[in-house]
């Protein structure tokens, strides 16, 4: 699809930093078609879409479903019970105050509905494109064969905003797949030890895939804004879908 729009300058695969790669109009318009009916029956109660609260008290602008394993923020560590930061002797993976739930623990309290084998396939092909033969080595082998298993899809409606992040509650070092849909945002790639500046502000469009994994994968990432009103109109969306694949290593 690159270029098909009658651009004067097609859209490059480009990689935005080591490991980091975007790959525009990866998604074709039967793909994307696809993969939009399947966010809308993903987003149905139980466990549908949700407003999801911070640790302060905010609410996200973001709505967002999960698929596999449910992200939220939690009261106390699962694994341990404990309300603190840090657990040197935790158990399990301490990711408090966020962790990752096998029910809706934030909202009506339904099991998470189940990752389908067909997202982890289209996961694998993503990361394969994107990375060609020479994928980035990892911070580690943990995860690195094991499936993807995890999704979670962000709903931007207009004026919907992501804050800068890193994606560190999975213990895999698997790459993180990203696929856009809908109106176009300015997407934020920034470095892995500072939520501020160095970043690359890229466009990232309806069809269009981002992986970060290798020496990225634990990069701060956010969406300052969307553009509403410039979705496909023959994709049928007003606003922005986000999904990401993730490998949970749990
Ligand atoms: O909406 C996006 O492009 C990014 C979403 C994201 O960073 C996340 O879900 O962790
Ligand atoms: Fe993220």
């Amino acid at each position: 699809m690159n270029g098909a729009n009658g651009e004067l300058f097609p859209r490059e695969r480009s990689e935005v930093a080591p490991g980091a790669v975007h790959v525009p109009g990866w998604l074709d318009e039967a793909r994307a078609r696809e993969l939009l009916s399947a966010c809308r029956a993903w987003a149905k109660p139980p466990a549908g879409l949700r407003t999801v609260r911070l640790p302060g008290g905010a609410e996200m602008s973001v709505r967002q479903v999960c698929l596999g394993r449910h992200w939220a923020v939690v009261p106390r560590c699962p694994s341990c019970g404990r309300a603190v930061r840090e657990n040197p002797d935790c158990p399990g993976p301490h990711g408090y105050p966020y962790a990752y739930t096998r029910t809706v623990v934030d909202g009506d309290g339904a099991p998470v509905k189940p990752f389908p084998a067909w997202l982890g396939a289209l996961a694998r092909q993503a990361v394969a494109d994107a990375y060609g033969p020479t994928p980035p080595r990892q911070r580690s082998g943990i995860g690195e064969t094991a499936d993807y298993d995890i999704a979670l899809v962000n709903f931007y409606a207009a004026g919907a905003r992501m804050g800068m992040h890193q994606d560190h509650d999975e213990r895999s070092a698997a790459p993180v797949v990203s696929l856009s849909l809908g109106d176009s945002c300015v997407f934020r790639f920034g470095n892995t030890r500072t939520r501020p500046r160095p970043w690359t502000d890229i466009e990232l469009r309806s069809g269009d895939l981002f992986v970060f994994g290798g020496p990225s994968r634990l990069a701060f990432h956010g969406v300052p804004r969307t553009h509403p009103g410039t979705a496909p109109p023959e994709l049928g969306l007003t606003g922005r879908l986000n999904i990401t694949l993730r490998v949970s290593g749990l």
